[in-house]
């Protein structure tokens, strides 16, 4: 049984109003991701610091008759048919689980890249099974939200809290963490896909040791000075799968004000932290300049 943390708490209007219920499925961010064994099933058991930074796709549910998904936005076509997409799956599963009679009319605006490290399918699928939570009037720390949750991918019950915590497990041990510092935060994809899986079959070293203790950080130096003590396992086989990453992460360092640049997840994706959100701007203002064909996004962590 995973451990759950309790999901944000709504900040929109009562399900009976008119307006639609919106959740964000916002962008997860591993800060630090280390592989420490597997499991006889074959998944990994992880160490990871998250962050879930003010950006994401977003999903708006309205009461309808049987189930039904709509998709907008840059990435809508990168995605499958609708049945096979998370939000559909995390809806039919929550349905099921709880038998419920009514319907629900849901539109998906994808503004994160798919397959590229983020987690946006697991942060989109979190955000339905929040949304129709409200909508059909389900209590969302009911055990059943989560479980479903945890069928549904090792990162959809990390995006089901949507807060700054650390993972281990295969993702699915949630441990908040508390008072991380405040940091401005670059996202960069070269809008390349790559499968999870195929970078945690190519690991070379499968057992590594896990993160230690979380000190108590002063600022975000205090923060990026441990994060460079740890790393992302995943990115030395991502690195060999897609080479662009290291024009990625090379360009991340290279913008001024920039504290610490890594890989995200599985990749493509790359982040690189600045002291705060005005240098954040800056940096990601010159580098979309500079490259116009990647996706870049400034944020924060906060
Ligand atoms: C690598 C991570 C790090 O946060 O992020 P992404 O790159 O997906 O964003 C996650 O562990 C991805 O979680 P998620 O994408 O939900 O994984 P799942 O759908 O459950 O699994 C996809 C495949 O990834 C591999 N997998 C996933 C998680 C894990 N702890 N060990 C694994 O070996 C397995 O091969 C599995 O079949
Ligand atoms: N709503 C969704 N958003 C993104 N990907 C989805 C969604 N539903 C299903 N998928 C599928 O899930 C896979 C992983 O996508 P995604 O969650 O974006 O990856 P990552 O966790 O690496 O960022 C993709 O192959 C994609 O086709």
């Amino acid at each position: 049984m995973p451990a759950a943390i309790d999901p944000p708490a709504s900040r929109e209007p009562a399900p009976d109003s008119a307006a639609p219920i919106r959740e964000e499925g916002r962008a997860k961010v591993n800060l630090a991701l280390h592989v420490t064994g597997r499991r006889a099933d074959g998944y990994h058991e992880l160490d990871t610091l998250v962050v879930f930074p003010p950006f994401g796709d977003l999903l708006e549910v309205r009461p309808g008759a049987g189930l039904s998904l709509s998709v907008s936005g840059p990435f809508a076509a990168d995605l499958g048919p609708a049945d096979d997409n998370l939000v559909m799956r995390a809806a039919t599963a929550l349905q099921a689980a709880f038998q419920v009679q009514h319907g629900a009319a849901l539109s998906l605006e994808k503004r994160l890249p798919v397959a590229s490290g983020i987690g946006g399918g697991s942060a989109d699928a979190a955000a339905a099974l929040r949304a129709l939570s409200r909508l059909w009037r389900l209590d969302a720390r009911d055990p059943r939200i989560a479980e479903i949750a945890a069928r549904l991918g090792a990162d959809v019950p990390m995006c089901l809290a949507s807060r700054p915590l650390r993972a281990s497990g295969i993702g699915d041990v949630l441990s908040p963490v508390a008072n991380l510092p405040a940091a401005g935060l670059v996202l960069v994809n070269p809008r390349v896909a790559v499968a999870t899986p195929a970078i945690f079959k190519t690991l070379k070293t499968r057992e590594n040791p896990p993160l230690g203790d979380l000190p108590g950080f002063a600022n975000t130096s205090a923060l990026t000075d441990w994060l460079a003590t740890t790393r992302n396992d995943l990115q030395s086989p991502a690195l060999e799968t897609s080479p662009v990453i290291a024009d990625v992460l090379e360009a991340l360092e290279a913008l001024p004000g920039s504290l610490l640049a890594r890989m995200s997840g599985s990749g493509a994706s790359c982040f690189a932290l600045f002291a705060d959100t005005t240098m954040a701007k800056a940096a990601a203002g010159a580098l979309a300049a500079a490259r116009p064909d990647w996706w870049i996004c400034q944020t924060e962590v906060r």
